[in-house]
């Protein structure tokens, strides 16, 4: 029997299940204990139990228990925009790897049925979702960033035949795949207010919803309707994105604004939210969407910057919220 083995016999059965590790080094044991649900006074009588079991062995002197206590609860971020187009996906892809960027571990679900486009913007080689058990097993991709599409459930084509059931069952079992330790989910909803936002509310309560505009009217009345939707299912709003506002023509530098600029920003103060941010109409972020380079993963790049800044304010959202 190992030493390691000889202090596992000694543990009360009724505990063993709750001992992560335990190692000894010299005459000193440690128990690293998952801890996770109990309250103070029974995880300090679950310590006090391994302490006294482990240390009535001959060659041990102390037993240092460690007890991790309830892991953060996984915060889901919903991204929801009124219509089509407007660069929801392209958001969510480039929040993820700068959230990433800063410590969290993060999942993106592509929830986007009509249109999945993750796998493009994450680099991902098309193939099909692998299960173990009951639960499906996300992508890794290249950039630190775990993810799940829609479009790895369905053949290409098929999915605008879905029903509603369907397509929340679909939903479901993305959410619930084997996320291990992510910490934040974002969630690229599809446009509009259908079946799968309506799941996602009803099952999985966001945390927090990012909402997506550009800056013309029209955008912004479709963009209302999908904040009312989180409002009405009380899922605090982190805040709004402008998205393509501003283009700089790439040969003579000269700024314009084929959508307009700084309705989304004046849209989130009339409604009393907050602006997260506004990314630029460019080129650049297309071509390296395309190719599966997100730029923000180029943090210190001109178009990595945008997103930057709007992943560290929706980290402070978080914060807040969690
Ligand atoms: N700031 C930007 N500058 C240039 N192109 C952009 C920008 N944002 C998004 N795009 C491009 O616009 C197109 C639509 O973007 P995206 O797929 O992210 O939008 P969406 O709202 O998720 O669309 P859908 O409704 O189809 O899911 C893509 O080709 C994307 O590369």
């Amino acid at each position: 029997m190992s030493i390691d083995e000889t202090i596992r016999a000694r543990i009360p059965a009724e505990l063993s299940g709750m001992v992560r590790s335990a190692t000894l080094r010299g005459n000193v044991a440690t128990l690293v204990v998952d801890a996770g649900g109990l309250g103070r006074s029974a995880a300090a009588q679950l310590q006090r139990e391994l302490e006294e079991a482990v240390g009535a062995l001959d060659h041990v002197s102390e037993v240092r228990v460690a007890l991790m206590a309830d892991r953060k609860e996984r915060q889901i971020i919903a991204v929801g925009s009124g219509k089509g187009g407007v660069g929801k996906s392209t958001l969510t892809a480039n929040l993820a790897v700068a959230l990433a960027g800063m410590g969290h571990k993060v999942g993106v679900v592509d929830a986007d049925i009509y249109g999945p486009s993750q796998a493009t913007l994450l680099a991902d080689t098309p193939s099909k979702l692998r299960a173990e058990g009951e639960k499906l097993i996300p992508h890794d991709s290249d950039f630190g960033v775990k993810f799940v599409s829609m479009g790895q459930l369905v053949e290409a084509g098929k999915a605008i035949a879905w029903r509603g059931p369907m397509v929340g069952q679909a939903l479901s079992q993305l959410m619930d795949a084997d996320w291990g330790d992510t910490d934040v989910l974002l969630v690229d909803l599809p446009p509009g207010t259908g079946d799968v936002q309506l799941t996602m509310l009803q099952k999985f309560k966001p945390s927090a919803a990012v909402v997506v505009s550009t800056p013309q009217d029209l955008a912004l009345i479709d963009a209302k309707r999908a904040l009312d939707l989180f409002r009405q299912a009380q899922v605090p709003i982190a805040g709004i994105v402008e998205n393509m506002a501003g283009y700089m023509c790439p040969s003579c530098g000269d700024i314009s604004d084929p959508f307009g600029k700084g309705g989304a920003e004046a849209a989130a103060k009339e409604l009393g939210l907050p602006f997260l941010g506004r990314v630029p109409l460019a080129m650049e972020i297309r071509q390296k969407s395309d190719a599966g380079t997100p730029p923000a993963a180029a943090a210190d790049s001109d178009m990595g910057k945008p997103f930057i800044g709007i992943a560290a304010q929706l980290h402070r959202a978080l914060e807040q919220v969690g």
